[in-house]
C-alpha cells in the first residue's frame, strides 16, 4: 500500500500545515495537521463544546456506521506552546491520501485550548512520533503510521513542505521525482518517542561551517527552529538592528534588513536555509519590526527543528529497525 496527500499552508507565513483526511463510513473530511512531534490523533468533534468550535470541521461518530467507541479510554495532551487537547476516544476507519487504515484510533476532543479554537482551519492533529508518546489510558493507541506499516510497500513516510506553498505527505514510498541528488540518513534515537537525530553542525550566510554534534528533534508540528543560544546570536549578529526582545519572546529585527541563509548538516551533507524563511513575520500587520523563524531553544530544553528547517528539504522518515531519518536537497 500507498498514500500521498497535500500538505497546504493554513495561513500566509506557513505557521501549521493541514492535510485531508477521511474518517469513517460515510467518509468524513477533516483537515489535520500531521505531527512528528507528538503521537496522538484528535480531531474536533460532535463532542467539543460548541464555545470551542470556531469554524472547524467535526467528526460525528454517530453518522459513522463504523465507528465504535473506546470505552473507558481517556487521553490529555499538553504541547511544548501551551496549548492542549483532551477527550475520549472512537476506532473508525482513517484514510491519508488513499491510504486506508482500518479501526484507527481517533481521539474526540471534549475540551481544547484557546489557541486550537482560534485556528480555524486546523481540524485536529495526526501524531507521526513514536507510539510509546501516545497519551490515552488505560491502553495506549498506535499511531496511523503504526497501524499502516505492515501493509505499506516501503516503511517510511516523507514530508515535502514548501515555503508559501503546498506541498505533500508521502506513505509507503520516496517519490524520486521530488527531490535532487542523493538522501542522506543519519541514525534516530527514538527515546522518548521523538524522531531525534543530530546535526553535524550550522553556518551562518557565507561563514566557515561549524563542525558540532546537535542534537534535537525534527517536528512537523512546529512552526519555527530552535537552536542553543550560542548558534542564534552568532546568526541575528549578521542583522542589522536585531535584538532579543523580552517583549517579543525572541529576536526580532527591522523587517527591511538583509538576512544571512543558514545552513544545517546532515553526516556529509549540507542543507541551506533561505533568508526569506527566516524574516518569518512581521510582529503585527502594520509593523516594520519583523520576528525571526530561527530562535533560541533554551527555554524549551531541547532543539527542534521545525518546519523552517524541514521545508528546506526532502525528508524521509524511516520506520526501519533500527529507525532512520534522512535529508534531501529538492
Ligand atoms: C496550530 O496549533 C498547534 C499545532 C500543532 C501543535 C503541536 N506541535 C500545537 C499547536 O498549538
Amino acid at each position: 500500500d500507498k498514500g500521498s496527500a497535500a500538505a497546504i499552508p493554513i495561513n500566509e507565513v506557513d505557521i501549521a500545515y493541514v492535510t485531508p483526511v477521511t474518517i469513517g463510513t460515510p467518509p468524513q473530511t477533516l483537515m489535520l495537521d500531521l505531527d512528528t512531534g507528538s503521537s496522538d490523533l484528535w480531531v474536533f468533534s460532535s463532542l467539543t463544546p460548541s464555545t470551542q468550535v470556531r469554524g472547524q470541521e467535526i467528526y460525528t461518530p454517530t453518522k459513522s456506521s463504523t465507528s465504535k467507541l473506546l470505552s473507558g479510554h481517556t487521553w490529555s495532551i499538553r504541547y511544548g506552546d501551551g496549548s492542549g487537547s483532551r477527550g475520549s476516544v472512537y476506532t473508525d476507519n482513517f484514510t491519508i491520501g488513499g491510504l486506508e487504515v482500518r479501526s484507527q484510533a481517533v481521539q474526540t476532543a471534549l475540551e481544547v485550548s484557546s489557541s486550537f479554537t482560534q485556528e480555524q482551519s486546523l481540524d485536529g492533529l495526526v501524531g507521526l512520533g513514536f507510539s510509546t508518546l501516545n497519551t490515552v489510558r488505560p491502553s495506549s493507541q498506535l499511531t496511523f503510521f503504526d497501524n499502516a506499516r505492515p501493509n505499506l510497500d516501503e516503511e517510511v513516510f516523507t514530508a515535502d513542505l514548501k515555503y508559501h506553498a503546498t506541498g505533500s505527505y508521502d506513505f509507503g514510498f520516496i517519490d524520486s521525482k521530488k527531490y535532487t541528488g542523493n538522501i542522506t540518513y543519519t541514525a534516530v534515537q527514538q527515546s522518548p518517542g521523538y524522531w531525534t537525530h543530530s546535526l553535524s553542525g550550522y553556518s551562518v550566510g557565507s561563514g566557515a561551517f561549524q563542525a558540532s554534534q546537535i542534537s534535537g528533534i525534527s517536528d512537523t508540528g512546529t512552526t519555527l527552529l530552535y537552536l542553543p543560544t550560542a548558534i542564534v546570536t552568532a546568526y541575528y549578529r549578521q542583522v542589522q538592528g536585531a535584538q532579543n526582545s523580552q517583549y517579543y519572546g525572541g529576536y526580532v529585527f527591522p523587517c527591511s534588513s538583509t538576512l544571512p541563509t543558514f545552513t544545517f548538516g546532515i553526516e556529509g551533507a549540507r542543507f541551506t536555509i533561505p533568508a526569506s524563511y527566516i524574516n518569518y513575520t512581521r510582529i503585527s500587520p502594520t509593523s516594520t519590526t519583523c520576528y525571526g523563524g530561527l530562535q533560541s531553544s533554551s527555554g524549551l530544553g531541547i532543539n527542534i527543528f521545525g518546519d523552517v528547517a524541514l521545508k528546506a528539504a526532502f525528508v524521509v522518515f524511516s520506520g526501519t529497525n533500527p529507525p532512520r531519518i534522512g535529508f534531501a536537497t529538492k
